[in-house]
């Protein structure tokens, strides 16, 4: 399985506003965290890699898929965790919602019922699997909503500053539960430690891909040139 990520002259335009500017890369670290300022280019180069949003020119190949001709196979190998998890819970309890995410999957219902069972085991739900989602805390619903995602095995997560709602225990955790992931990893993140927690950082300034390299060192210039 390749599992690289390559961008070609990527550039997004969203009518009055170029969002992207010809982002050239390859990528295929274990974990790859995207830094930068508000409004430079992060969410749109997320939202790339699962057809959310696609190039306005440039081509892109996420582990060998085109999204612009092959989106549909792109999104059941590509989960995307969003920041806020309420936008991603959709069904009553908890298991039921981590259920919805294996629709039209042609799985029996024991094998549905098994997979989600393991999942919110292996992350410290499986007490609240019948209860509203609704009910569970802050830090619980994004672990429910990473659950979602991971339910589906993929092999490349997208998570677009998934614990910017979260206190300092709960972005623990799913810092942890991130870094055990045996997947790749994007990370989108204000939080410099979980980058820095990453094989590789991305730098955006005003949607240019301006470096890539040790988390260290590319966290060391952001914080020079744009704290
Ligand atoms: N749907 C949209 N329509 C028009 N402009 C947009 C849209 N989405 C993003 N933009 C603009 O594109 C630019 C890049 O936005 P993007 O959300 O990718 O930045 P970001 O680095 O993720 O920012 P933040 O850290 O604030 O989340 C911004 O100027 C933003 O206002």
């Amino acid at each position: 399985m390749t599992r690289t990520i390559d961008l070609d002259g990527v550039s997004v335009d969203y009518g009055n506003r170029l969002a992207l500017r010809s982002v050239t890369t390859r990528l295929d670290a274990h974990r790859i965290a995207v830094i930068g300022a508000n409004g430079s280019g992060k969410s749109t180069f997320a939202r790339l890699l699962n057809g959310l949003e696609l190039p306005t020119s440039g081509s892109i190949r996420v582990h060998g898929l085109d999204p612009v001709r092959e989106g549909k196979q792109l999104r059941r190998r590509v989960g995307f965790v969003f920041t806020n998890p309420d936008a991603q819970i959709v069904m009553p309890t908890v298991a039921e919602d981590v259920a919805f995410s294996l629709r039209g999957r042609g799985l029996s219902k024991s094998e549905i019922a098994g997979r989600v069972a393991s999942v919110l085991s292996d992350n410290g739900l499986a007490d609240h699997a019948d209860a509203p989602a609704h009910s569970l805390s802050g830090g619980q619903k994004q672990l429910l909503a990473i659950c979602s995602v991971l339910v589906t095995e993929p092999e490349l997560l997208v998570a677009d500053e998934p614990t910017t709602l979260l206190d300092a225990a709960n972005t623990r955790r799913i810092a942890d539960l991130l870094a055990g992931l045996p997947q790749q990893v994007v990370l989108v993140t204000h939080n410099l430690r979980l980058a820095e927690r990453c094989d590789i950082a991305l730098l955006f300034d005003g949607g240019q891909l301006i470096e890539q390299g040790n988390p260290a060192d590319v966290v060391g210039r952001y914080e020079r040139e744009f704290a």
